[in-house]
């Protein structure tokens, strides 16, 4: 079972001091602390192996719990077709897979965190061994049967140990390429600009030779080194990272010469060739240590020496791996500053300025660079951050308020700015700062339609929660509207400003003002809406009060007319009137309304008022009610005593005066109804303007002022006069009638000689047993039968039966009177009639039987009327 990983855990929950220190350092790559953060956070799972290589191949090989597994994995990546890459060819065209390259070789992420070496030397001299040995690369090595150059441009390939692009650059003796050492000065400019160590790679015997390939080299690279870091007169733009590593290493040392003679003369030489540069005005008391570090280090013979070779090619290894060491070689001075992620674009401006430039500008590239690669930045931050904001976007348009939005704008932004923060801020501090300002701008800008649409969503569900609040409040008893329309506008305002201010971004000048007047528009126009409907209700509530209080008295003055009868009217209606307006006065205060909207409530009030009262008169004075007010006036005169005691006529009453009297004082109130006119003009109402605006829809009719006070024109009152005295005519008619049908009565004699005469019978009936008894029976039946309510029915049956038995009586009586007059009839017309008689030649003879027939004819009808009159008289009787 392997315990790597709890080896590692162990190490990490306790790190040791470098391991404290390497964290620290800001160096150390994102890559390295995540791995490391992984190992210890309790894991849900087993973190893979891979991770543990990437984290331990990031850490620095003195700090590897198992440094070379991981450099034989990285070894074999480079010897792959991905592990290395020629960047300048032959033909000195730039490659355009750099940046791919270091992707596949995880530089991209690094940021500072990596070291760029390059190798500089004569032809085959074992510069590409060296670098293999080294670093682990996988350059191309000279073939020793054929002795040929091998390297051609510059490759480049990643070190198996540590963060550390490794250049091999092409021999530069030019044994191949003639004397031209145009290449020579462009690849001394590009390692230059970007390298932190150059390794110089010579043969021990080439020491001192002053004249030699290397020293024609190096006076190049210190001429060209002038050129990039001398800043030239020009001091206005900051200067790059000015000092570069020179590292001598010695190639077949025999160790026949001291290590510190050798260095002594190569400082020498350096500082000879220095003096012999011609240097610009500015720079001529410059001196070679102001730019380059030399540094020295020795191998032996590689072929004679092999395992000697090996061992000090570790050590020197450690120079470029161990931080902890005092020659360690990548030292932070010598750094480029140039991001990782910026490296390849970096590079390829600098070759295409190499190729275009002799004055090769170093902070304009590093400007440029800050700025393509702060674009890009931005670009892939701008990208992230729309997606996040996407999926919060459609509901704040679609009109949802996002709960929360405000933290989320600022999650967003802080995580833009942050990543961009991470990856921009290595680039050139001024392009950065500026780009930075363009995404925050950018930012804010694709932000800015949220927080507007979040505001109008607030605005439309506070206005709808406004409005339910009112609603709400104005269903509580003994509501007070003012206070209610006040308490759900400060809910409805702290509610937006909340919710304003929850999405105002910093930074930002967002404003939320305009919306909020808007607002405060909106629930201004909901409140008044609220109080016209809620003045309505209170003057229609008012109009019914008014209109009960208004109209009894009126029907009541109007169905007893008396002059004074229009006094009352009117003063009810003032009373009713000033009483209506004091009670919405009262009633209004606490609705706020304004003085004109006070106005125009109460001229619709008295107006309706108005309105009512005249509605009330036309019902009042309808010809049917007029009529039956005169009728019932006159009918209390004339029917009725001054005791209110029924009238009942005699003959000797006046009943013509009465009449006459009666009626003229009744057609005298008839001209009352005519008009509204009371005793003075002064309690004539001010007649209210017909209501214009004010909840028209409820009664929009209107009247006319000019028949304001007119309620029955002359020729109605004339036609009334006349139905009226009908009326009154039939009332006398029936009076007199009355009057005669109680003089043909019996007359009370009668009663008394009814008495004398009856008295014996009445004596017969009262002390004859069988008569009295049938007398107690006939009073017993009659008694039961008017308790039953059965003497209706039973008179009606009497009648029945009476009717019927006196028709089938009198047909009877006239079917034997008929048969009677027949017989006779019959027994005339048997004589014998002469033949002639029917003969009409005779006129005499003619006209006898003619006569005769009629005699028979006239006698036979006679005698039936008379039976008929006979038959009559028996049922009768
Ligand atoms: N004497 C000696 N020979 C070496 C040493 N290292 C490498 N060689 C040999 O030198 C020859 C050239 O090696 P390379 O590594 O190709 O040299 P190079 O400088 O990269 O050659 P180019 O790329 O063509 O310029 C090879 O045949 C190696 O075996 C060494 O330390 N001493």
């Amino acid at each position: 079972m392997n315990q790597t990983p709890d080896i590692a855990k162990g190490l990490l929950a306790n790190p040791p001091q470098e391991l404290r220190e390497l964290l620290g350092n800001p160096r150390t790559t994102d890559e390295a602390r995540q791995a490391v953060a992984e190992l210890t956070s309790p894991p849900a799972s087993q973190p893979p192996a891979s991770t543990m290589l990437e984290a331990a191949a990031a850490l620095p090989p003195a700090s590897q719990p198992n440094g070379s597994s991981v450099a034989a994995v990285k070894e074999l990546t480079n010897r792959s077709g991905d592990g290395r890459l020629q960047i300048v060819n032959e033909t000195q065209e730039f490659t355009t897979e750099l940046s791919s390259y270091l992707g596949k070789w995880g530089m991209l992420d690094k940021g500072f965190a990596y070291d760029v070496v390059s190798v500089f030397g004569s032809q085959s001299t074992g510069k590409s061994t060296l670098l293999n040995r080294l670093f682990g690369t996988s350059f191309d090595v000279m073939d020793e049967t054929k002795r040929q150059q091998t390297t051609k441009g510059i490759w480049m390939c990643p070190s198996a140990y540590s963060s550390t692009l490794v250049m091999d650059v092409e021999g530069t003796d030019g044994r191949e390429r003639g004397e031209d050492q145009d290449f020579e000065r462009k690849s001394a400019l590009f390692s230059l600009a970007s390298t932190e160590v150059l390794i110089v790679n010579l043969w021990e015997h080439q020491i001192g030779l002053y004249q030699g390939a290397n020293m024609g080299l190096l006076k190049t690279v210190f001429e060209v080194n002038l050129g990039l870091f001398g800043g030239g007169a020009d001091n206005t733009k900051p200067k790059p990272q000015e000092k570069t590593l020179i590292l001598f290493v010695i190639r077949d040392h025999v160790g026949a010469t001291p290590m510190q003679n050798l260095t002594g003369t190569l400082t020498q030489d350096m500082e000879k060739i220095w003096a012999s540069l011609s240097k610009p005005p500015h720079l001529a008391d410059a001196t070679l240590s102001s730019y380059f570090d030399l540094s020295f280090a020795a191998l032996p013979h590689k072929i004679l020496m092999p395992e000697k070779f090996e061992a000090e090619v570790l050590e020197l290894r450690k120079r470029f791996t161990d931080r902890s060491r005092a020659d360690y070689v990548f030292q932070p001075g010598y750094h480029k500053r140039i991001p990782a992620d910026g490296v390849g674009f970096y590079m390829e401006g600098i070759w295409q300025q190499v190729l275009t430039n002799k004055d090769l500008d170093l902070p304009t590239q590093q400007e440029l660079l800050a700025q393509f690669r702060c674009d890009e930045i931005a670009a892939g931050v701008i990208e992230a951050f729309l997606v996040s904001a996407k999926v919060v976007r459609r509901p704040v348009e679609a009109g949802s308020v996002v709960e929360g939005l405000g933290s989320l704008m600022q999650d967003w932004i802080s995580t833009a700015l942050g990543k961009f923060d991470r990856d921009a801020s290595r680039y050139h501090s001024g392009v950065y700062q500026r780009k930075r300002a363009d995404l925050v701008t950018a930012l804010h800008v694709s932000l800015s339609p949220m927080f507007l649409g979040q505001l109008k969503n607030l605005h439309k569900s506070i206005s709808g929660d406004f409005a339910k609040e009112l609603q709400a409040g104005l269903k509580e008893p003994g509501y007070d509207f003012a206070a209610v329309v006040k308490n759900a506008t400060d809910k409805a305002r702290n509610k937006f400003l909340s919710g304003a201010k929850e999405i105002q971004v910093g930074g930002t000048d967002w404003d939320y003002e305009t919306e909020l007047a808007l607002l405060d528009e909106g629930l201004r126009q909901i409140a008044d809406k609220c109080r016209a409907d809620e003045t309505k209700k209170m003057v229609n509530a008012i109009e019914r009060t008014v209109k009960r209080q208004l109209l009894e008295p009126v029907e009541i003055a109007l169905s007893k007319p008396t002059p004074g009868m229009w006094d009352t009217v009117l003063s009810t209606y003032a009373k009713v009137s000033s009483h209506g307006e004091e009670s919405y006065l009262a009633k209004a205060k606490s609705y706020n309304c304004t003085p004109e909207e006070n106005e125009v409530a109460l001229g619709a009030l008295r107006a309706r008022t108005w309105l009512a009262l005249r509605r009330k008169l036309a019902e009042q004075t309808s010809d049917a009610t007029v009529l039956a007010t005169l009728r019932d006036t006159f009918e209390e005169r004339f029917r009725y005593d001054e005791t209110g005691v029924p009238r009942v006529w005699k003959p000797e009453d006046d009943l013509e005066s009465a009449f006459k009297k009666a009626k003229e004082e009744t057609l005298a109130l008839l001209p009352l109804f005519a008009t509204i006119s009371p005793s003075e003009d002064s309690l004539l109402p001010d007649l209210p303007s017909p209501e214009p605006s004010f909840d028209t829809d409820a009664d929009p009719t209107s009247f006319d002022p000019s028949t304001a006070f007119t309620l029955l024109p002359a020729t109605k009152l004339l036609q009334l006069e006349t139905r009226f005295k009908r009326e009154a005519d039939a009332a006398y008619v029936e009076a007199k009638r009355s009057m005669v049908s109680s003089v043909a009565q019996v007359p009370l004699w009668m009663y008394g000689a009814l008495a004398v005469l009856g008295w014996n019978e009445a004596m017969a009936v009262l002390f004859n047993p069988l008569y009295f008894a049938l007398l107690l029976i006939a009073a017993a039946s009659s008694y039961i039968i008017l308790q039953l309510g059965l003497a209706g029915p039973i008179l009606q049956v009497s009648k029945t039966v009476f009717y019927e038995v006196k028709r089938l009586a009198t047909e009877k009586l006239r079917e034997a009177f008929a048969e009677d007059s027949g017989a006779s009839g019959a027994r005339t017309l048997t004589r014998p009639v002469p033949a002639s008689s029917s003969s009409s030649s005779s006129p005499g003879s003619g006209s006898g039987s003619g006569s005769r027939l009629g005699g028979i004819d006239g006698h036979g009808e006679e005698a039936r009327r008379q039976g008929d009159l006979v038959g009559e008289k028996v049922v009768e009787k």
